[in-house]
């Protein structure tokens, strides 16, 4: 599907390993969704955002060059910045981690400006069930590569949900790139 664009090995296993290290470390926050409001029903979920985590400024370069690739071979977005830190998420089966169907472009004056989302599947596909990451760009739902450090990038607009994870545990990064709103 042309709206969805993956990039396989976008990250290593050792990458995505020490990623998964590092953002261990740091205290993780219950997600919240876009507006700020908690909403089990909707998502659950902990987060860890990377800029609070030391030493990981390769994998912000990383995701950066990832979005301009895609940009330029899918796109052809205005994009402007990157005006929020990457969120590192953990979906637990003992929560029924998960993150219902929703678009990224929320209302305050940053998550307004999402014009691309990124994820990355930091966590090895057989080390849980369920978890899948599923796009809707029309009228039917694209699965993404459940393949560790492979990238989805997808326009921000498009509907997407976490299934319930129903086994272990999925970790994913995720990245927004903004930019003038679309009209
Ligand atoms: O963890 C994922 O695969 C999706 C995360 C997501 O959709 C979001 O944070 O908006
Ligand atoms: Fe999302």
């Amino acid at each position: 599907m042309v709206s969805v664009y993956s990039v396989p090995g976008a990250f290593s296993a050792q990458e995505c390993a020490e990623i998964i290290r590092k953002a261990e470390v740091e205290p993780d926050s219950e997600a919240l969704l876009v507006g700020q409001t908690r909403d089990h029903n909707l998502r659950r979920a902990s987060v860890v955002w990377l800029d609070d985590v030391p030493g990981t400024g390769w994998v912000m370069d990383r995701l950066i060059s990832l979005v301009r690739r895609a940009n330029k071979e899918r796109f052809g977005f205005d994009l402007r910045e990157f005006a929020e830190s990457p969120q590192a998420a953990s979906y637990k089966a003992k929560d029924s981690g998960h993150f219902a169907w929703h678009s990224d472009i929320g209302d305050g004056p940053v998550a307004g400006k999402r014009k691309l989302s990124l994820i990355v599947q930091l966590s090895k596909p057989g080390s849980y069930d369920g978890g899948d990451l599923e796009i809707m760009p029309g009228a039917h739902v694209v699965s993404a590569s459940r393949l560790q450090g492979s990238a989805t990038v997808f326009p921000s607009f498009l509907l997407h949900q976490v299934t319930p994870v129903t086994r272990g545990e999925r970790k994913s990064l995720t990245v927004w790139a903004h930019g003038p709103a679309f009209r």
